[in-house]
């Protein structure tokens, strides 16, 4: 699902309230109101200067300011909380054993699907559950190498579904780990 589509009899939500003129991008929230981490910062943006003038009109939204970017140190918007997940979970599967105990590939399991609940962009969370769940898609746990391209491989399939190009695989250890074989990370 893109962002701006807001799926208001979705289940999981029921409590969202239907928008009135959303800027595209912006997703609600389970409680109705717009979901920071769940919209483009752009759009976020759009829609705070949009209430700021205090009409809530698809001409204003037309005519809202192109939105600068945001400070440092404000709550992270779909992008920024992306790039920040991926980098930690890109390292854990960097810093995971190569040969793992059954009990940390079960805590791992559990870490995954505890994750995949709570992620703070519910409608990219989806996706994910539904992901991990089918069974060519479940986490391959047994060795820090299977669990570094699986972790690559479920980032490729949100890559393709935004459009973005697949990631090489067979670099995922370069990238996250030991870093580039040219030296400029040494
Ligand atoms: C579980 C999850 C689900 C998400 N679902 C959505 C969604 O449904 N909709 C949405 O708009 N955003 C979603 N995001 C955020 C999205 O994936 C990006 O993080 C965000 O768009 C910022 O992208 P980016 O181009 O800066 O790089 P990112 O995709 O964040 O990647 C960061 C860096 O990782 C490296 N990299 C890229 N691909 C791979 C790979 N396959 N394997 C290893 N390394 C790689 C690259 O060096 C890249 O610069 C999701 C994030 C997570 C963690």
């Amino acid at each position: 699902m893109a962002p701006g589509a807001v799926d208001q009899s979705d289940e999981a939500h029921p409590a969202a309230a239907k928008p009135t003129k959303l800027p595209p991008g912006v997703v609600l929230g389970p409680d109705g109101k717009p979901c920071r981490s769940c919209s483009s910062g752009k759009a976020f943006k759009n829609w705070s200067a949009m209430m700021k003038g205090g009409v809530a009109t698809s001409a204003v939204v037309a005519a809202a300011p192109t939105a600068e970017s945001t400070p440092s140190d404000c709550p992270p918007d779909v992008e920024e909380l992306g790039r920040s997940t991926w980098t930690l979970l890109h390292s854990i599967t960097a810093s995971y054993p190569e040969k793992p105990s059954p009990e940390l590939q079960t805590d791992t399991r559990s870490f995954l699907n505890t994750f995949a609940k709570l992620y703070p962009c519910w409608w990219c969370a989806k996706d994910f559950q539904k992901y991990i769940q089918e069974e060519r898609h479940a986490p391959r746990l047994s060795s820090r190498d299977e669990f570094g391209k699986w972790m690559c491989e479920a980032h490729n399939a949100v890559n393709v579904k935004l459009g973005k190009k697949e990631f090489d695989c067979s670099k995922w250890e370069e990238r996250w780990r030991t870093g580039w074989k040219d030296g400029r990370c040494d």
